[in-house]
């Protein structure tokens, strides 16, 4: 093997053009999206630099979740939710450096509000308004992101209802530094079961990226960068065409990791039916229609949890 194949990197994109030059059907966003499109297709992620979350923003992003992890425990069990992993996590045997709380339905801005004073009921409007605006800015990307996966295959026809068939779970995670030298798993390995995902990290390295021939890619972070990953709904929708990888958090050295995941995630529901576009002789269907809830709670059954692929084994053909 040469070095190049040893040290798998992740293709790494440019999206902090200057917004008019961004509109879609210009030819910078043409180069782009078929950047996007190849490296979805064969990393099912990308590093994406994004220049439109303020300096400011996201330095108070990193301040907040460092003020809401301090909180004690029982009151970060206060975001409580019937859902998994849509409220506190934390305390696992299997990873014990993890905690995590979430916040569904972010795009609506009560949300973020009941969140916000489920933690502080006193109140506390810069952390609400620090989450909004990371939310109003980062979701920019999603758009951009999705609506160039959509036009490169053809699917524009499609572009409206899968615009607004989505909705978003913001969740903020911290991995404890495991003080040694040594990697300790900090989060299992596991593919997502949303639309797209976008990851954004402190200075603490620790996220994995796996390839398909199955090596891992350790992620630099970078503070105006994000790690944009695809999920498994969209590789339904489009029958398998995209990949949707496998990705962990391994934790070594003695620092604590932070960071934020933006969860575009199909609405209650929605079902999931491949577009009929991307169904032909050579692609035959691969899933059956499935209920994105209704799988959600398959996932987390000990059948779930048991399958190499959970979608595969739900709703495979
Ligand atoms: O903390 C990270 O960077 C990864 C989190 C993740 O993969 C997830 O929550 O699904
Ligand atoms: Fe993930």
């Amino acid at each position: 093997m040469d070095s190049e194949s040893s040290y798998p990197k992740l293709p790494s994109l440019d999206f902090s053009k200057p917004a008019g030059v961004m509109k879609p059907g210009s030819p910078q966003w043409e180069t782009l999206k078929s950047q996007v499109r190849e490296a979805v297709e064969e990393y099912g992620c990308f590093e994406a630099s994004f220049d439109r979350v303020s300096d400011d923003v996201r330095r108070a992003v990193f301040e907040s979740l460092e003020e809401l992890f301090e909180l004690p425990l029982e009151t970060k069990l206060r975001n409580a939710s019937n859902k998994p992993c849509r409220g506190y996590v934390g305390q696992h045997p299997l990873i014990p450096l993890y905690e995590s709380l979430g916040i569904d339905d972010a795009q609506v801005p009560e949300s973020v509000e009941s969140f916000t004073n489920t933690l502080w009921p006193q109140g506390n409007s810069s952390f609400s308004k620090t989450m909004q605006s990371y939310l109003e800015q980062l979701s920019e990307l999603d758009k951009i992101v999705r609506k160039m996966i959509v036009e490169s295959f053809g699917l524009e026809s499609y572009m409206d209802e899968h615009m607004s068939s989505t909705k978003y779970l913001l969740r903020f995670m911290k991995y404890d530094s495991p003080n040694t030298p040594d990697a300790k798993l900090g989060l299992s390995p596991h593919t997502d079961n949303n639309t797209v995902t976008i990851l954004h990290q402190n200075q603490v390295e620790g996220l994995e990226v796996q390839t398909k021939d199955g090596r891992w890619i350790n992620i630099q972070p970078s503070p105006t960068s994000f790690i944009v990953i695809i999920g498994e709904a969209l590789r339904a929708w489009l029958n398998g065409r995209l990949h949707s990888p496998r990705h962990r958090v391994m934790m070594s050295g003695n620092e604590t990791r932070y960071s934020l995941g933006l969860f575009t995630t199909p609405k209650s529901g929605c079902v999931i039916q491949t577009a009929g576009a991307m169904v032909d002789e050579k692609h035959p269907l691969l899933f059956k229609p499935y209920d994105h809830e209704k799988f959600m709670a398959f996932y987390y059954t000990e059948a779930g949890q048991r399958a190499a692929s959970a979608l595969q084994a739900y709703c495979g053909i």
